[in-house]
C-alpha cells in the first residue's frame, strides 16, 4: 500500500534515481522518518487529536494542524499569482477566510509559515528543481504550493517532518487537481527530509531567494556586494523600531531598546503583542521603521507652518509632523486607510485636517509652507517586512508606478509657497522610482533646485547619494556600537530627496 502510494503520480517526475537511492525511497515510505530536530508544540499533537470543544476542528475531524496549512497553501497562490498582499490577506477581519478560522496560536504559525515559505522562496524552488526531473504543470492545482509550505517546515522550521509530510499529502488528497500528484508530494518531501541538511547546504546563497531581474537591478544600482548583503538582510525577521513623541533615551531605558537615530528606538527580538507595550496606551509611540521616520525629518523646523502630507495614511509621518507642531492636511486616495490613520492620531492624542482625495484630482485651498510627498511605490525596500513583495511585483509595475509618481509630484509641486520645501520620498529600491524620478523632475522644472541632505542631519552613516539625496538599504545600520549583536542592525530601503521652490 505505501509502495504504490509512493509512487502514485510519482512515476516520470523525480530525477531518476541510483537503484539503492530507488529503494530508500520506498523504505523511507514504510517506516515514519524520525525528526531530526525537537517538534514545535503545534506538531506533537496526535495527528488525529480528539476536537477541543468550541475548537476550529471540531466542525469536521481533520488532522490536527491540516486547516492551517491548507490556509497557508492557498494564501501563497495568492500572493504569487494574483499579487494580493499577504498583509491583506492575513488580516483576521477582512483578510481570507481561512485565516477567520484559525485560533491565536494557528494564526502565527500561518504567517510564520508563509514568511519562511516566502523569504526561502528561491531556494526551496531550486531544491524542487534538483530533485524534479521536469516541472509540475500547472493544472495540478495547489499541488506546488502544498510542496513548498511542507518544504519550508522540513528545511527552515522546527516542524517534525513525519508531520509536514503527512499533512501535505491529505492536502493533496483534498485537492481535487492535486490528488493525482500526492504520491509525487509524499516522494518528494521524505527525500528532502531525508537529505535536508545537504539540500541546506548545497542551496545556501541568500542571492537565490530574490527573483533574477530585482536581483540585477540591484547590482546594477548598488554594486554586487551591496545586491548580496540586501539579500541576506531578507532572510530576516526585522526587529521593532519605534517612533516616539519626545524623551528617545528615556523610552529606549524604559522598554529596552536602543536609539537609532533622531526619536527612533529599536526593540530587538521582541515578540508578542506591541499594544502590551508600556507607552501604547498613553500614546507615547508608534511603530515605525526607523528608515520610514528620516524623509518627515528632512523638512527640519515645521513648528506652526501649513504642512500637506500627500499619500498620508496609515499616517506613521502624519503623526511626526503633528508632534513636532506643524499644522498638517493629510491627504490619501483610500478612505478605509485613513481610518486607521485617524485612529492612530487619536491615540496619540494628535490632530491634522484629514482628507479623502485621489492628488490626480484633488484641489487645495490654498499652497503650503512645506510638502511631503510619499508617493505610492513598488515598496521593493521593504521586503524584510514583507516578504512578498520580492514575488508579487514585476518588472512591468515598476513602469507603471513611476508614471503615476511622476505625474503625482509634477502635480503636487504646483502646490507649494515661492521658497517653500519638497520632500519627494519612496519606500523603494528600485533607482527609476526615486533618484531617475528626481533628475527628470529638476531637468523639467527649472523653478526648483535641491537642498541637499547631510549625513549629520540623519545620523546614519553611508545613506546619502553623491547628490545629496538620502538612500538608505536593508544592509545599513550593522551592529553598531561594534561588539553588538548582528541582530540589531538593518534598515528598511528608502529614498528621499528635498527640493525647495526657488
Ligand atoms: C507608501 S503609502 C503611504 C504611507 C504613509 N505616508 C505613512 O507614512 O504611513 C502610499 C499611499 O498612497 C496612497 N495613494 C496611492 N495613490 C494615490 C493617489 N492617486 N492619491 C492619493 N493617495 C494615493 C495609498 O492609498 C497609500 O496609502
Amino acid at each position: 500500500m505505501a509502495f504504490s502510494l509512493v509512487l502514485q503520480g510519482a512515476e516520470g517526475h523525480i530525477r531518476s534515481l541510483a537503484p539503492s537511492q530507488n529503494k530508500d525511497i520506498t523504505t523511507v515510505a514504510r517506516s515514519p522518518h524520525p525528526p531530526k530536530r525537537p517538534p514545535r508544540k503545534d506538531a506533537q499533537r496526535p495527528a488525529r487529536e480528539a476536537a477541543r470543544p468550541g475548537s476550529p476542528h471540531a466542525k469536521a475531524e481533520q488532522p490536527s494542524g491540516l486547516a492551517v496549512r491548507k490556509a497557508a497553501a492557498d494564501i501563497l497562490g495568492r500572493v504569487l499569482r494574483a499579487q494580493r498582499p499577504l498583509d491583506e490577506e492575513l488580516d483576521a477581519e477582512h483578510g481570507h477566510p481561512g485565516v477567520r478560522e484559525l485560533d491565536a496560536q494557528d494564526r502565527g504559525l500561518l504567517r510564520a509559515l508563509l514568511g519562511t515559505a516566502l523569504r526561502h522562496r528561491g531556494q526551496i524552488a531550486a531544491i524542487l528543481d534538483h530533485l524534479l526531473d521536469r516541472p509540475i504543470p500547472d493544472k495540478s492545482g495547489a499541488a506546488m504550493d502544498i510542496l513548498h509550505i511542507a518544504a519550508a517546515q522540513i528545511l527552515f522550521m522546527e516542524v517534525a517532518d513525519h508531520a509536514a509530510v503527512s499533512l501535505a499529502v491529505t492536502l493533496a488528497d483534498q485537492d481535487r487537481k492535486a490528488r493525482t500528484y500526492k504520491g509525487l508530494v509524499n516522494a518528494v518531501l521524505r527525500r528532502i527530509a531525508r537529505d535536508a541538511e545537504e539540500l541546506r547546504a548545497r542551496f545556501n546563497e541568500p542571492w537565490r531567494n530574490t527573483p533574477v531581474w530585482l536581483f540585477a537591478a540591484w547590482q546594477k544600482a548598488y554594486g554586487e556586494e551591496r545586491a548580496l548583503q540586501t539579500a541576506a538582510m531578507h532572510l530576516h525577521t526585522p526587529n521593532l523600531d519605534l517612533t516616539v513623541k519626545r524623551d528617545p533615551d528615556d523610552w529606549a531605558a524604559r522598554l529596552g531598546g536602543r536609539r537609532i537615530a533622531g526619536n527612533s528606538i529599536r526593540l530587538a527580538d521582541h515578540a508578542g503583542r506591541v499594544d502590551r507595550l508600556e507607552g501604547f496606551e498613553e500614546g507615547a509611540w508608534w511603530v515605525q521603521d526607523a528608515a520610514a521616520a528620516l524623509p518627515a525629518r528632512l523638512l527640519g523646523d515645521v513648528t506652526g507652518l501649513r504642512v500637506a502630507d500627500l499619500c498620508a495614511a496609515p499616517g506613521g509621518k502624519t503623526a511626526q509632523l503633528a508632534a513636532a507642531g506643524a499644522n498638517v492636511t493629510a491627504v490619501d486616495i483610500s478612505a478605509r486607510r485613513l481610518a486607521r490613520l485617524r485612529a492612530n492620531l487619536d491615540r496619540l492624542s494628535l490632530g491634522a485636517e484629514i482628507r479623502v482625495g485621489d492628488l490626480r484630482s484633488f484641489e487645495p485651498e490654498a499652497p503650503f509652507d512645506a510638502i511631503l510627498l510619499d508617493a505610492p511605490c513598488s515598496a521593493t525596500g521593504t521586503i524584510r517586512r514583507h516578504p512578498d513583495v520580492a514575488w508579487s511585483k514585476r518588472p512591468e509595475d515598476i513602469a507603471a508606478l513611476t508614471q503615476i509618481q511622476a505625474e503625482l509630484l509634477q502635480r503636487v509641486s504646483g502646490w507649494l509657497v515661492p521658497g517653500g520645501t519638497l520632500v519627494y520620498c519612496t519606500c523603494s529600491l528600485q533607482p527609476e522610482e526615486g533618484e531617475a524620478q528626481i533628475a527628470a523632475f529638476l531637468a523639467a522644472n527649472p523653478g526648483f533646485a535641491r537642498l541637499p541632505v547631510s549625513e549629520d542631519e540623519i545620523g546614519i552613516p553611508g545613506a546619502i547619494t553623491a547628490d545629496g539625496d538620502l538612500r538608505t538599504l536593508p544592509c545599513l545600520l550593522p551592529s553598531t556600537p561594534p561588539g553588538e549583536p548582528e541582530r540589531l542592525g538593518g534598515l528598511d530601503g528608502f529614498f528621499a530627496a528635498r527640493l525647495k521652490r526657488l
